[in-house]
């Protein structure tokens, strides 16, 4: 029996988060807790450690990623190298992560202790890129990050080239948290699938990103954003998703394969952008979004998941829409790098079958009698 997109397949043993009855823990520790009380790297501690951080730990490891946070000049050139008007954020990460790899020199060495620098640096300079990339774009040169700040105002700072307020630092850190891990999802299992041949962790991070780029996943937060921007005004929202259903289409931010009554996460996010929306004088995008959620919750049963709230999030916060999931990638790198260090802990090689449903045997016929 084959199960089509492997829906509740259980493909491996995790011991990073869970989706239980429709709640998400990280290490066993509920994501509302986390959302509410940590820091981005203490999570992404916790992810890798499977403990939360003493005080002392959590110090060394935030000065452990702040003094890893530059990327190296060849990194800037590459990105300088592109068409500017036309690549996406995600090509353009998935191949800078890439070419990163190429100037790692341990990048080939397979041991658990260089593994886990590798994570480090990986984790520090994803931010790095992403804000170097949105920078060189507009015309302006690259901000390097600073020591003293949180990864989260690190990564504000260095797109915009000021400290951020509090409050934008809140929502991106908690955003962060928000989208850390979420246990055997698409990107996770492509990088898992990838490491298992043991290939290296710039192979599997590059690879996650790709699946990331999807609108079915973490792609689907740009358009989002595109949807309301479409719909323009409260009152075009219903008509607007009655004609979407009408033709069939999807709607983005919408459905989830493992929950069936709402996604944990889209509380916290919708809250911030009731908020953020408040605060920037635009809270048409906040109220257009609850009209839909409730429209789609009533006609198709189906919940909001973590990238529709987190759009009008971004979007307060002045960020291009197309940045919408290299964010996603800057907090999921720190998950896939927890999966990846779990696979090789305890590897074997991901391989299922496929049922064979193409033409029975076929007499070969000479290319001249075709
Ligand atoms: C971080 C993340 O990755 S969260 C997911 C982000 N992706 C999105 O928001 C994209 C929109 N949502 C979707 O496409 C889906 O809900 C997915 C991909 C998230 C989950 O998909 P699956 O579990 O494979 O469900 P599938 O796509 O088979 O849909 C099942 C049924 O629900 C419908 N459906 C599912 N999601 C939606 C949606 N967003 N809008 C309208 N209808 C939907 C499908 O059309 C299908 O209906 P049918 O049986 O009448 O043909
Ligand atoms: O788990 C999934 O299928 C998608 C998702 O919500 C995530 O990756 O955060």
């Amino acid at each position: 029996m084959t199960s089509k997109g492997l829906e509740g397949v259980v493909a491996t043993q995790s011991s990073i988060s869970s989706i239980i009855d429709d709640q998400l823990t990280y290490v066993g520790y509920k994501i509302d807790d986390l959302a509410e009380n940590s820091s981005f790297e203490e999570v992404v501690y916790l992810l890798w450690n499977l403990k939360l951080p003493t005080k002392a730990e959590l110090d060394e490891f935030k000065d452990d990623l702040a003094v890893n946070m530059n990327i190296p000049d060849a990194v800037i050139d590459h990105l300088h190298s592109y068409d500017l008007s036309s690549v996406h954020p995600m090509a353009a990460l998935r191949s800078a992560v890439s070419i990163l790899g190429l100037y790692d020199e341990e990048a080939d060495v397979m041991d658990e202790a260089a593994n886990k620098r590798k994570a480090i640096r990986l984790q520090a300079k994803i931010a790095t890129i992403v804000a170097a990339f949105a920078r060189i774009r507009n015309g302006q040169e690259p901000v390097k990050p600073k020591k003293d700040l949180s990864f989260a105002a690190n990564f504000l700072y260095m797109l915009n080239g000021e400290d951020p307020k509090d409050v934008e630092e809140e929502a991106i850190n908690k955003a962060l948290i928000l989208h850390a891990d979420h246990e055997l999802n698409a990107s996770t299992f492509t990088a898992r699938v990838c490491v298992a041949t043991l290939s290296d962790i710039y192979s599997g991070i590059t690879a996650a990103i790709g699946a990331l780029k999807g609108p079915l996943h973490g792609g689907a937060n740009e358009r989002v954003m595109k949807m309301l921007t479409e719909i323009g005004e409260e009152e075009n929202a219903i008509p607007y998703i009655k004609e979407k259903i009408a033709n069939k289409e999807k709607i983005m931010g919408m459905g989830h394969r493992v929950y069936e009554n709402g996604d944990p996460r889209a509380k916290h996010l919708r809250r911030m952008s009731k908020e953020l929306t408040k605060i920037t004088g635009q809270p048409k995008w906040y109220n257009m979004s609850v009209k839909i959620e409730d429209y789609i919750k009533e006609e198709k049963g189906l919940p909001a998941n973590v990238d529709f709230y987190s759009a009008s999030v971004y979007h307060s916060l002045g960020i291009d829409h197309d940045l919408f999931t290299p964010i996603f990638a800057i907090s999921r790198v720190s998950g896939w790098l927890a999966h990846i260090l779990e696979q090789y802990d305890n590897n074997r090689l991901i391989r299922p079958r496929a049922e064979y449903v193409g033409p029975n045997t076929q007499e070969y016929v000479a290319i001249e009698n075709r």
